[in-house]
């Protein structure tokens, strides 16, 4: 089935005000518009119906989209039909009409419509009224309606593409929305689960809310990775992941010459895009010469968190022949776990050998890597 997307948008945003027309004004740093393209866009076919005044407006919203502008009408209604004769052309086999200003539609509604559409000329999105109903005059009710039946009409409203042409050009461009045009010709138009985050940005309050949507539908989750290598030295002990462990050799480098440590710490610098260790404690300035680890790691695990973001896991595998790890990593994952303030099923402290080959196969040194996983909601 070919599919094309009808998103009207050459209404004039009276009630949402603002410096622009609701669709063009920015919502979490793009236009409200892109959002709703970017949500259609996997359909492929995507006609933008816009007020001729915005077309600089209507091409920045559309930047890198495959996206055919057209000029729209003085009502809805007749900006819809301008979509329908733009593709009059080519006829889809079905259209999804759709408001711009809904910019957090789920695809599950989308896909739902298009489903619909198998069994029935038209489908829409709508939610079940559950709050009473009343009439009202002069700040007082003035009686109840009953709510039995009653929906919220959403869109994108679906339909196979002949028969909505057809509706449309036999209607007054009055109608309030698709479905009414639709039914005034007969068509029989099947209702799909809406969803209430598709909400249609209207007055202002409405653009606060639709950011809180996309921010869910958004979550923010980076991945970063740490690596760090420290030779031995003599000595008779190492630290490893903020433990102790006797061995007969130590790792040289400043005060603990923890490897572990350090590659946690640079791989949670790594999700943040924030550098390393060496960048944010160089090892020229001589206040930071023989500075402990976990001074590093507490200093990471901070920033993420003040950068909004929550610690979700952290990685971390020793590479060495020697000492054996195993023992102790129940000590060292709770030992991290106190410094990133997680608790310590998120942290995992394992190890392998280099089956003898190379510098920590000849038990030269100890090599470490690790990742991390930073959640922001
Ligand atoms: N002449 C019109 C009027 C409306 N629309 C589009 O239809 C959708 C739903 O309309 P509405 O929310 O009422 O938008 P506006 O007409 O812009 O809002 P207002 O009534 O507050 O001016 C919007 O995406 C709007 O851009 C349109 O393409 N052409
Ligand atoms: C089509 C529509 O979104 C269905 O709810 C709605 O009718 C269009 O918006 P308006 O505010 O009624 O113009």
């Amino acid at each position: 089935m070919r599919t094309a997307v009808i998103l009207v948008a050459a209404g004039r945003g009276s009630r949402a005000k603002g410096p622009l027309p609701k669709q063009w004004q920015a919502l979490l740093g793009q236009p409200v518009a892109r959002w709703t393209l970017q949500a259609f866009a996997h359909l492929g076919r995507l006609v933008m119906v816009i007020h001729p005044d915005d077309r600089a407006l209507a091409q920045a919203a559309a930047r890198g989209l495959d996206v055919t502008l057209v000029d729209g009408a003085n009502t809805r209604a007749g900006s819809v039909r301008a979509g329908l004769e733009a593709l009059a052309g080519e006829a889809p086999d079905l259209v999804l009409i759709q408001d711009v200003a809904r910019p957090c539609t789920p695809r599950a509604v989308i896909d739902a419509v298009i489903d619909a559409l198998d069994s029935a000329p038209g489908a829409a999105p709508a939610v079940a009224v559950t709050d009473a109903l009343w009439t009202g005059a002069g700040g007082k009710v003035t009686g109840t309606r009953d709510r039995e039946g009653l929906f919220r009409a959403q869109t994108p409203q679906g339909f196979r593409f002949d028969a909505i042409l057809s509706a449309h050009r036999a209607h007054p461009p009055d109608a309030a929305d698709d479905v009414q045009i639709a039914r005034a010709a007969g068509l029989e138009v099947a209702i799909v689960a809406g969803d209430e985050a598709n909400l249609k940005i209207t007055t202002p309050g409405d653009f606060a809310r639709a950011e809180r949507i996309l921010k869910g539908n958004h979550m923010d989750i980076r991945l970063g990775n740490g690596f760090d290598v420290h030779a031995f030295e003599p000595g008779d002990h190492v630290v490893l992941c903020g433990i102790k462990v006797p061995h007969d050799r130590k790792l040289k480098g400043h005060s603990d010459a923890d490897v572990g440590m350090h590659a946690v710490t640079d791989a949670i610098y790594g999700a943040l895009a924030m550098g390393d260790i060496g960048r944010h404690f160089p090892p020229s300035d001589p206040q930071w010469k023989g500075a402990e680890s976990h001074i590093f790691l507490r200093h990471a695990a901070q920033m993420a968190r003040d950068m909004g973001f929550a610690l979700s896991n952290v990685d971390c595998t020793l590479i060495c022949e020697r000492p054996k790890i195993t023992p102790h990593a129940p000590a060292m994952m709770q030992a991290m776990a106190d410094i990133l303030g997680i608790t310590p099923d998120r942290v995992s402290i394992k190890a392998t050998t280099s089956e003898r080959l190379g510098f920590t196969g000849r038990e030269e040194g100890i090599a470490a890597i690790a990742t991390a996983t930073l959640v922001k909601p």
